[in-house]
């Protein structure tokens, strides 16, 4: 059975210093989530405590509603797979898959018609079945991860813990074995938690993120919901690139571009600290979601075009402000934008802005296509 895993109000310090600071979580039995975060943000340590590697100072972990903290890690029905592949050097790959289950006290061990069954079924299923007889010296990076994977399942667990399992490979290697744990994932009656610092490999792999900086929590939800409803600038930034642009609150609680005056939105909530008129803000804008529009009395310039595989990158100056637009390759031309062109900006009918001041943070979306500068 899947293991449900529910955290509750975890510290941990080192020292003085905070590594979790009040974290609780729930997992839903059978999803693949990604712990994500900037280094040092506390995504191990909080691994390694559900993993019962480390305890935590205050805070429960449950897994399938029981406290897990005092029982062994070998006996939370928890399988791990490392970063730097742990194989054993001197075993066969067969032999590292086989030893979880060789291992285990007389009563609970299978057969050894059992064992030799079950990894054989495990390296078919990471496909690996030709390489049984070779050592781990003879495999390549990605290789050896998918040994180390099969390791891991050997002993059927209810919960599969990753830190960083592919951080040590090529990029292509990562993106396939990364689409592949996905799928095997799903074809397993299992709760996966993966921790990484790439947020590509989140967003394209979880069903659920959480985003974690300095020891807490900065928001959890899917990657389509941390993309689009970012809880704070912080998450904003930290999954994908974000254009900075000064904005203030005018009277009536318009937030206009500082930069051109242009009003974006009537939806800032009256009555907040920052929304107040005169309030400066910093507006977030995707490089995706500015849209140009070639104008010789525009007051953007073009300073360059860099082409990036599919996307074209539009580098701009709004006055003294820097921007970076993208457009997919094959609609550049249709934009009529060259180095020195001048353009103005449009934010497009339900584009959805962030906003941070002083006292907080506001998203709202454009009620029809709207001139920014
Ligand atoms: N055993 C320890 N003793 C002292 N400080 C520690 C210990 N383990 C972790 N820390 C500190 O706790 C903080 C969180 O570390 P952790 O390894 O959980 O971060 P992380 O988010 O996994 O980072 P990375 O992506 O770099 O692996 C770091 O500042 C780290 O230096």
């Amino acid at each position: 059975m899947a293991g449900h895993v529910s955290i509750h109000n975890v510290s941990r310090r080192f020292g003085a210093f905070a590594a979790l600071n009040d974290v609780s979580l729930d997992i839903p039995a059978g999803e693949l989530v990604a712990l994500l975060g900037p280094s040092g943000s506390g995504k191990t340590t909080l691994l390694r405590i559900i993993a019962g590697l480390d305890f935590p100072d205050s805070g429960q972990v449950l897994i399938n509603g029981e406290d897990n903290v005092a029982r062994h890690p070998r006996e939370r029905g928890v399988g791990f797979v490392f970063q730097h592949y742990a194989l054993f050097r001197h075993m066969t790959v067969a032999g590292n898959v086989a030893f979880g289950l060789q291992v285990r006290p007389r009563g609970q061990r299978p057969s050894k018609a059992e064992i030799k069954a079950r990894v054989a079924a495990l390296l078919d299923l990471v496909q690996l079945g030709w390489l049984a007889d070779r050592y781990p010296i003879e495999l390549s990076g990605g290789q050896r991860q998918r040994v180390a994977l099969a390791r891991a399942l050997a002993i059927e667990p209810r919960l599969l813990l990753l830190d960083e399992p592919f951080g040590a490979l090529d990029t292509k290697v990562r993106k396939e074995l990364g689409q592949w744990l996905r799928d095997l994932h799903h074809g397993q009656a299992i709760t996966s938690l993966l921790v990484t610092h790439d947020q590509a490999e989140a967003l394209e792999l979880a069903d659920r993120i959480v985003l974690m900086s300095q020891g807490k929590v900065e928001q959890i939800g899917t990657p389509a919901e941390l993309y689009t409803r970012p809880a704070s600038p912080f998450v904003l930034e930290f999954l994908g690139e974000a254009n900075r642009i000064p904005c203030v609150i005018g009277e009536g609680g318009l937030a206009l571009l500082a930069v051109s005056g242009h009003a974006l939105a009537q939806s800032v909530e009256p009555g907040q600290a920052f929304a107040s008129p005169g309030a400066v803000l910093t507006l977030y804008v995707r490089p995706h979601d500015l849209v140009l529009e070639a104008r010789s009395d525009g007051p953007a310039v073009v300073r360059a075009i860099k082409v990036a595989g599919a996307f074209a990158k539009i580098e701009l100056m709004l006055g003294e402000l820097a921007l970076t637009a993208l457009t997919p390759l094959h609609r550049l031309p249709s934009l009529h934008l060259q180095e020195g062109s001048r353009a103005r900006l449009i934010a497009a009918q339900g584009m959805s802005f962030s906003a941070a001041g002083a006292g907080g943070s506001v998203q709202f979306e454009a009620p029809r296509a709207l001139v920014m500068a």
